[in-house]
């Protein structure tokens, strides 16, 4: 989040510190180099471009000055193209106004005086107060030559970030558990949580060692455009990625332009295609529906909090509420349609035809004699295969049906 307003001290840059010059000459000064540059094929172009980098970021020492005395006045020539930065406070001061500030600082000969073992460069307490007090103003990194532990056993304060060697290897604090470093530091890989979410930390390649860490906006090649955040969360550009470093990522605008190149690769992270999945997934696949049926909860806040803007992966400016599933509705049963010969049989019964069944069984044929008591009721029986008869005749023959054991009774001599 861009902090308005923020003032920097002339104690917030006590870093500037000048220690002693030129630096007593050891064997470890380009030790470490030398091994990495083992380790990491690079080629002898960027080894060579490399050194010549380094060289041209630190005044060279006394006692490799061809001519003696040469040192010092490479030292007085070095100084003057780079000034103090609290000479030109104001100015510093007055660019940096509604911007966020971030703060890279060198290890050996800022933070520590330069002395000639490289193990007894410890930083005073004065100046580790110093550095505690401007990491709480703005994100703070140390990015040095030396490995990243090595850097942070001198330093000992888990609220910076820790580039070491050269920026191969970088660390950042967190809360997470499961990034604890062996020792009970507490690391975290890459990005700066602390900036406005659409920043992301770009490595410069070992060539250009002088600006070996950079902050930019994504989507705006070139630093430029404070804007919404086009890039996904979980969107980094790998440390130590060699090549040519042309503004952030490319394409500004794009939203998941998965692209290498310009010295930077970003892999764009997206949810997974769901199949199936649920209710949650067909929430997913559907996308925002808060328009639909009762208000849902709040909208997750965005990575600057309740009152920033809010979560939005989906970009379609609503959030990315997970709609209710509405209820479903019972459907009502059809009664099914049964055909007569289908309906289930009752068993036989023996009866008496009662009533109005004798009376018509004895007006269809008045020889009928119907003793009382010896009826036998028939039901309806399927019709036989072929026997295709509408609905209206099958009645009837059922009727008939139902009479016709009520004749079988002999007629009468
Ligand atoms: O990028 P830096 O943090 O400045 O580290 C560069 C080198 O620093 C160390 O060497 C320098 O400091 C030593 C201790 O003061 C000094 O003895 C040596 O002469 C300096 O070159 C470190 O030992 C190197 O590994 C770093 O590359």
């Amino acid at each position: 989040m861009t902090k308005h307003g923020v003032v920097i001290g002339p104690e917030d840059v006590a870093a500037a510190r000048h220690f002693s010059f030129p630096p007593p000459r050891t064997a470890a000064g380009g030790e470490s180099c030398r091994k990495l540059a083992a380790q990491v094929d690079l080629g002898p172009a960027v080894v060579g471009s490399w050194l010549d980098s380094m060289k041209a970021s630190s005044p060279r020492h006394r006692l490799m000055a061809p001519v003696p005395g040469a040192a010092d006045a490479e030292h007085d020539d070095w100084m003057e193209r780079h000034p103090s930065a609290l000479d030109r406070f104001d100015a510093l001061a007055a660019a940096a106004k509604g911007k966020q500030v971030a703060v890279f600082l060198d290890y050996d000969g800022t933070l520590s005086p330069i002395v000639e073992d490289p193990d007894r460069a410890v930083m005073t307490d004065e100046m580790r107060d110093a550095v505690r007090g401007v990491a709480a103003r703005f994100p703070t990194a140390i990015v040095s030559g030396r490995c990243r532990d090595k850097v942070f056993s001198f330093v000992r304060l888990a609220e910076l970030y820790y580039a070491g060697s050269h920026g191969m290897d970088i660390r950042g604090p967190t809360a997470d558990a499961n990034h604890h470093h062996g020792n009970g530091k507490v690391y975290r890989r890459t990005t700066f949580p602390n900036l406005h979410h659409h920043h992301r930390l770009f490595v410069f390649p070992p060539s250009s060692h002088s600006r070996k860490l950079t902050v930019r906006p994504c989507n705006a090649p070139g630093g430029g455009g404070g804007g919404g955040g086009a890039l996904p969360a979980g969107e980094r550009v790998p440390a130590g990625d060699a090549g040519g470093v042309r503004g952030a990522g490319g394409q500004g605008g794009a939203r998941h332009p998965g692209r290498q190149g310009g010295g930077q690769q970003v892999l764009p992270v997206g949810p997974l295609p769901l199949r199936g999945g649920g209710v949650l997934g067909r929430a997913l696949r559907a996308g925002p529906r808060r328009a639909e049926g009762p208000p849902g909860p709040a909208p997750h806040p965005g990575p600057q909090g309740a009152g920033g803007p809010p979560h939005d992966p989906l970009g379609q400016g609503q959030g990315a509420g997970v709609p209710a599933p509405r209820p479903r509705l019972r459907r009502r049963r059809r009664p099914r349609r049964r055909l007569p010969h289908l309906r289930r049989r009752r068993p036989h019964r023996r009866g008496r035809l009662q009533g109005a069944a004798r009376a018509r069984a004895r007006r269809r044929d008045p020889r009928v004699q119907v003793p009382q008591g010896h009826q036998r009721v028939l039901h309806a029986t399927r019709p036989r295969r072929g026997q295709g008869v509408p609905a209206q005749a099958r009645r009837r023959q059922r009727r008939q049906l139902m009479i016709r054991p009520a004749i079988r009774f002999p007629f009468p001599p």
